[in-house]
C-alpha cells in the first residue's frame, strides 16, 4: 500500500494522508518524531539493509502514542506500511504490531500463574512469562493434568463433589480422556454464586447493558445477588413445568434475559437448545427436532438498527411446541399468541405464590452431563448438533483468563447470540472469571453500539471480521473514546489486516487477538496471548495445553519449527471437547482416516493451517477450500488476501476454483463485491488480479473470470459460503458445455 520506506515519508505526505484531520503543525510534529525514531532504531540496531530496524520504529512510535485514535486511518495506513514497505516476511516473519511489556506481562492472570508455578515445573529453565512463555506452555501440553488443576483453582468452580482425578486416560475408547472423573455440580450455580477467588461479591456488577435508541441514558447495571435472584424465579417457574433432562430452546437476541434464561435452564438440570435469532423458520425447525426440544423461549419481535423483525412467527411456523414470548418493549407481548403459548409475565407470575421465591436446589450433575446443545455453523455442509457437557464452561472461560487476560474488573462485550459458539463463551468467561459481561439491545453496526462500549467501559471487545469491516467503512464510530479497551478479539473467520489495524488504533495499538476455534471443541485451538508480540491476522501460539501438528499431503506431520502449508491435526486429548454428536457419526466425522502420531490418533479440524517464521500461523480456509491451480496447492484464502487490496473499488473477494465438465484443470474464478458508489468492468479486474498474483504467489496461476456480484453467501453466522459460490459457477460451466 505504501511506495516509500518510512525514512521517505514527507511532512507534505502526512498532510495529504492527515487530511482536514491534521494541521500542519501537528504533521511537522509527526515528522519529527518519526525522524527521531528511525535514527533511534537504526543506532540499536546497526541500520541493516535487513530492515530490522523497522519494527523498532514501530514500536517506538506506538510507545509513544504518536499516531492518536482520531487521526484520519489514512494517516495510520501511510505510517504502518511505509514502517513495514521493506519488510521480508519469509526471513523476519511477519510485521509486529504489539509488544508485550515485563513489567505486565507479571500483571497478567498467566504472567501470574507463571510466576508462581514456573520456577517449581521448570526449574532454572524458568526466566519470566516473556521469555519463558513457549516453554511453559510446551510443558502444559505435556502435563495437562499439572495445568487444569492450577487453573481450576482460578475459576469460580466448586464441585459438589471434587473430580478423583484431572484426567484418566485407561479407557481407550475415549480418544479424548476423561477429564475430572467422578465430580458432580452445577456450572450455573458456579456462576451465580459469589467467591473469593476470583473475587466477586454479591454487590459487584455482573451484567451491564442498554437497549438501542437509549443511547444517551445511563448504562444499566445488575449485580451478581440480582442476576441470581432473577435466575431463581426462572429456574423456579421452570421446574414446575418440565421435567430435568428436558431440552429447551431459546431462540431471541442475547439480552439480559436470555442470559436469565439460559443460566435458569442449567440451573434447574434442563438443556439449552440455542438457536441464533437469524434463522429462518425451516432452520429452526430442523434444530428442534434434531434436539427434541419440549419449549422454546423467544421474543415477539427483534429490533434492530431502528426496524422491527417477526420472530414470534417464525417459532410458530417452526415448532408445535410450547412458546415462552418475551415482549421485546415494555411488559406486554405485542402479538396475538397461540393457545399453548405463554408469555413471559404468565410465566413468572405463578412464582409469585412460591413459598420461598429466592430459593432453589440446583441440580447437581455429572461432570460430563450436557447442559447446552449447540450447532456448527454448516460452511461445510449440514450443521451438527454437538452437546456441551459441564467442561464445556470450564474450558472456555480457561482460555478467557490464560489468553485473553480476562478477569475481574473487566467489562467484557462481544456482539453475538446464544446460538453461536461466541455467546456462552462469552457468557461462562465473564461468570466464572468475574468479569462483567456486556450486552447491547441492538444492532452492533452502527454508532449507538460503539457509544455503549465507550459508555460502559468496555476492555475487552470481540469482534468478527465483517463488523470490523463495516465499522471501518461507514466511518460510524468516528469520534468516540475506545481507549479503556485494553485488548480487542476477533473470530468467525479469517481477519483483514487493514481492518485490524484501523480496529487497533482505535485504542492506541492494543492488540487484536486472534481466536480460531470450533463449536464442537468449547474453545479456540490456535489463539493469540497478551505475552507474546502480536503480528495483525495471525494467531501466535496454540491454546494452552492443547498440541496440533501440520500434516503434509501424504498426512505426515511437518517438525514444529518448519515454516509449511498443511492440514491440522489436532492432539486427541483435549479437555472440553465434543465425544458425541446428535446427528452424525463422532468417530466417522473427527478420527476415521487421520493419521497417528506418536500414538496418538489425531482429531481432525479441517483447517488449512500455515505456519510462518516466529511461528505465527494465519487459517488459509478449509480442506475442502484449497484448491490445485496447475499441480500447485494453494487455498482460497491466500488468494483473497491479495487481490482484496489490488483496486479501491473492491469491498471484498471470493476465490474458488472449479473443475471443466470436460476435464482439464482446475479453473480459477475469483467472485467481487464493490464498494458502495464504485463501478469495475470484470475484464479490467481480470487482468489486475492476474498480475497481483502472478507477483505475489505464483507465476503460473491464472485468472479464468471474473464475478461481480451484489454480495456473498454467507451462512447465518456470517461466514463466507464460498461452497455454494463453487456450485453456482459449476452449474454455469455444466449448462455451457451442453449448449
Ligand atoms: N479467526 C479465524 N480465522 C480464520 N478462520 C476462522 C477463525 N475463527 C474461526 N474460523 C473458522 O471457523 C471454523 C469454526 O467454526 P464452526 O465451529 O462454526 O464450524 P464450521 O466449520 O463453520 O461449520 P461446520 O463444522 O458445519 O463445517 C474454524 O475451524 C475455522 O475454519
Amino acid at each position: 500500500m505504501a511506495a516509500n520506506t518510512i525514512d521517505e515519508v514527507s511532512v507534505d505526505d502526512l498532510c495529504r494522508a492527515g487530511g482536514g484531520g491534521l494541521t500542519i503543525e501537528e504533521a511537522r510534529h509527526i515528522h519529527q518524531l518519526i525522524r527521531q525514531a528511525v535514527s533511534k532504531a537504526k543506532a540499536e540496531t546497526g541500520g541493516g539493509g535487513d530492515q530490522l530496524w523497522a519494527r523498532e520504529v514501530w514500536r517506538e512510535l506506538v510507545s509513544r502514542r504518536v499516531l492518536k485514535p482520531n487521526h484520519p486511518h489514512a494517516l495510520h495506513q501511510l505510517v504502518y506500511y511505509s514502517v513495514y514497505a521493506r519488510w521480508d516476511a519469509s526471513i523476519h516473519g511477519p510485521p509486529l504490531y504489539w509488544f508485550p511489556s515485563l513489567h505486565d506481562s507479571k500483571l497478567t492472570n498467566i504472567g501470574r500463574i507463571m510466576e508462581t508455578h514456573g520456577p517449581k515445573l521448570l526449574g532454572s529453565s524458568y526466566k519470566d512469562p516473556i521469555a519463558s512463555f513457549n516453554l511453559f506452555r510446551d510443558f502444559t501440553v505435556h502435563h495437562p493434568e499439572v495445568y487444569w488443576s492450577i487453573v481450576l483453582k482460578e475459576l469460580a468452580v466448586t464441585f459438589r463433589e471434587s473430580p478423583k482425578c484431572i484426567l484418566d486416560t485407561t479407557d481407550k475408547s475415549r480418544p479424548g480422556g476423561t477429564w475430572l472423573p467422578g465430580s458432580v455440580l452445577n456450572i450455573a450455580e458456579c456462576c451465580l454464586l459469589p467467591s473469593s477467588h476470583p473475587g466477586k461479591q454479591d454487590d459487584c456488577c455482573a451484567i451491564v447493558w442498554r437497549d438501542e435508541g437509549d443511547d444517551d441514558s445511563d448504562v444499566n447495571r445488575m449485580t451478581l445477588k440480582q442476576l441470581r435472584e432473577q435466575v431463581i424465579l426462572v429456574a423456579n417457574a421452570l421446574e414446575r413445568t418440565f421435567r430435568k433432562g428436558d431440552a429447551i430452546a431459546i431462540d431471541m437476541p442475547m439480552t439480559v434475559n436470555a442470559v436469565i434464561i439460559y443460566l435458569a435452564i442449567v440451573l434447574a438440570g434442563l438443556v439449552v437448545v440455542s438457536i441464533a435469532d437469524s434463522f429462518a423458520a425451516k432452520e429452526i425447525a430442523v434444530r428442534l427436532r434434531v434436539s427434541k426440544a419440549k419449549a422454546i423461549f423467544t421474543q415477539d419481535f427483534i429490533l434492530r438498527g431502528g426496524r422491527k423483525f417477526p420472530l414470534y412467527s417464525r417459532v410458530v411456523e417452526a415448532s408445535p411446541h410450547k412458546a415462552i414470548v418475551l415482549p421485546v418493549l415494555g411488559n406486554d407481548v405485542g402479538i396475538q399468541l397461540r393457545e399453548q403459548d405463554i408469555s413471559w409475565k404468565d410465566f413468572l407470575a405463578h412464582d409469585n405464590q412460591h413459598p420461598r421465591p429466592n430459593h432453589f436446589t440446583p441440580a447437581y450433575l455429572p461432570i460430563d452431563a450436557a447442559i447446552n446443545i449447540l450447532f456448527s455453523s454448516g460452511t461445510t455442509g449440514e450443521p451438527k448438533a454437538i452437546p456441551w457437557t459441564q467442561l464445556s464452561p470450564i474450558r472456555c472461560s480457561a482460555e478467557a483468563l490464560a489468553h485473553m487476560n480476562v478477569g475481574v474488573g473487566d467489562v467484557y462485550c462481544w456482539p453475538t447470540n446464544l446460538g453461536w459458539v461466541m455467546g456462552p463463551i462469552l457468557l461462562f468467561s465473564c461468570f466464572l472469571t468475574g468479569a462483567t459481561l456486556a450486552l447491547y439491545h441492538g444492532s452492533p453496526l452502527g454508532r449507538g453500539f460503539g457509544k455503549f462500549v465507550q459508555d460502559a467501559g468496555v476492555t475487552v471487545l470481540g469482534t468478527v471480521p465483517s463488523l470490523v469491516k463495516t465499522w471501518k467503512n461507514t466511518k460510524c464510530m468516528e469520534g468516540l473514546d475506545w481507549t479503556k479497551i485494553k485488548s480487542f478479539a476477533t473470530t468467525g473467520e479469517a481477519s483483514n489486516v487493514d481492518d485490524d489495524l484501523w480496529l487497533s488504533s482505535k485504542s492506541y495499538y492494543n492488540p487484536v487477538l486472534e481466536c480460531c476455534g470450533g463449536t464442537e471443541l468449547s474453545s479456540a485451538y490456535i489463539i493469540a496471548s497478551t505475552l507474546q508480540p502480536q503480528a495483525f491476522g495471525a494467531f501466535s501460539t496454540a491454546a494452552m495445553a492443547t498440541g496440533f501438528v501440520i500434516l503434509d499431503e501424504h498426512g505426515v506431520p511437518y517438525p514444529d519449527d518448519k515454516v509449511c502449508v498443511g492440514e491440522v491435526g489436532l492432539f486427541p486429548l483435549y479437555f472440553g471437547a465434543s465425544d458425541r454428536l446428535l446427528n452424525a457419526d463422532h468417530e466417522h466425522v473427527y478420527f476415521e482416516g487421520m493419521p497417528t502420531f506418536k500414538g496418538m490418533r489425531l482429531r481432525r479440524h479441517g483447517d488449512i493451517l500455515k505456519r510462518m517464521v516466529g511461528g505465527y500461523l494465519v487459517v488459509q480456509g478449509r480442506a475442502d477450500d484449497t484448491m490445485n491451480l496447475g499441480g500447485i496447492k494453494t487455498s482460497s484464502v491466500e488468494i483473497e488476501r491479495v487481490c482484496d487490496h489490488v483496486d479501491e473499488s473492491i469491498l471484498e473477494t471470493a476465490a474458488v476454483s472449479v473443475a471443466p465438465p470436460d476435464g482439464g484443470p482446475e479453473q480459477l474464478v475469483i467472485f467481487v463485491v464493490l464498494r458502495k458508489g464504485f463501478d469495475q468492468q470484470p475484464g479490467k479486474l481480470k487482468t489486475v488480479f492476474s498480475k497481483a498474483i502472478q507477483t505475489n504467489l505464483n507465476p503460473l496461476f491464472k485468472v479464468n473470470s471474473v464475478k461481480i456480484i451484489p454480495e456473498f453467501p454467507r451462512t447465518a453466522s456470517n461466514k463466507l459460503l464460498r461452497r455454494v459460490l463453487r456450485d453456482q459457477i459449476q452449474h454455469e460451466l455444466s449448462v455451457r458445455s451442453r449448449m
